[in-house]
């Protein structure tokens, strides 16, 4: 008997669409490499999406393309209508990548208001969003600190601060926290969760731990290995607010072993 089709149709009325997206790297002459195929994707307003799969399966190439930052070989991404192009250039997507890139020569709340700044907002508005954002990311006292004074996690509590500030409706997370400690991973893994909750940003986060996906999702996309297709969408039935005592849950165990299952499949 056929399998039932674990893949559903992309919604039209969808915040997100991503429909019959495939990329490959390389120009003609090139080594080809088939990075993604076939990818539909429906993501609603205010959702919390991850994506997951071994390495290389392409999910970084994913969030790139939602990001307008590589351009699809085939298929089309729909951001609340608009093409990535329209919606980067109004700022309307933020990305946040593993390493905070941070301006060093800049302030923290400089840092924080640059897009604004490059957006021309005059400086009063600028300091004043900025210090909104610092208040939610939770840097208050480190409006004039450097950079290189802040730790690891608080870095990477500037960029997503700097990526909310042009009040983006998609918030893009590539590994934010893949180079943390455990114990400030579970602290910025809540602090996501609330600004998710206070803002209502839409999020799309590549993260390689199923129980980081769990724990913050509403649905989670399982990729095959490369070329990266769908494998199986996880809805996370799991009530909000979550808190990290959310994972002495029988059913957030069950979600990260069917998590784990799906990802070994890959391997078999
Ligand atoms: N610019 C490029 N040119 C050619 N191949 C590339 C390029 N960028 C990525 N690739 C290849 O495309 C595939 C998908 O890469 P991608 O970085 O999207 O995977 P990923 O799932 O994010 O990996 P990881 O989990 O290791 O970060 C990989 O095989 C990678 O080697």
């Amino acid at each position: 008997m056929a399998e039932p089709r674990r893949v559903p149709p992309p919604a039209p009325e969808a915040f997100v669409s991503i429909a019959g997206l495939s990329l490959t790297y390389g120009a003609p002459g090139q080594v080809l490499v088939n990075a993604l195929q076939d990818i539909d994707i429906a993501i609603d307003k205010g959702q919390f999406v991850s994506l997951i799969g071994p390495s290389g399966c392409g999910k970084s190439t994913l969030l790139r393309i939602i990001g307008d930052l590589l351009s699809p070989s085939t298929g089309k991404v729909l951001i609340g209508g608009s093409e990535p192009r329209e919606a980067r250039l109004d700022r309307e997507i933020g990305f946040v990548f593993q390493d905070a890139a941070l301006l060093e020569w800049r302030r923290i709340r400089e840092n924080i208001a640059l897009p604004l700044e490059l957006r021309g907002t005059p400086k009063a508005e600028r300091e004043r969003k900025a210090e909104e954002l610092i208040q939610l990311v939770g840097l208050d006292g480190f409006q004039k600190a450097w950079p290189r004074q802040l730790s690891g996690g608080m870095r990477q509590r500037a960029a997503i601060a700097r990526a909310l500030s042009t009040n983006p409706r998609i918030l893009l997370l590539d590994e934010p926290f893949g180079a943390l400690d455990q114990i400030t991973r579970d602290r910025l893994n809540m602090e996501l969760a609330r600004i998710h909750e206070v803002t209502g940003v839409t999020v799309v986060l590549v993260t390689h731990s199923i129980r980081e996906a769990v724990l913050l999702s509403d649905r989670i996309v399982v990729l095959t290995p490369r070329p990266g297709r769908i494998s199986r969408f996880i809805d996370v039935d799991l009530p909000r607010p979550r808190g990290l005592e959310v994972r002495n849950d029988e059913r957030f165990d069950d979600l990260v072993r069917l998590g784990n299952r799906e990802l070994e499949k890959g391997y078999m």
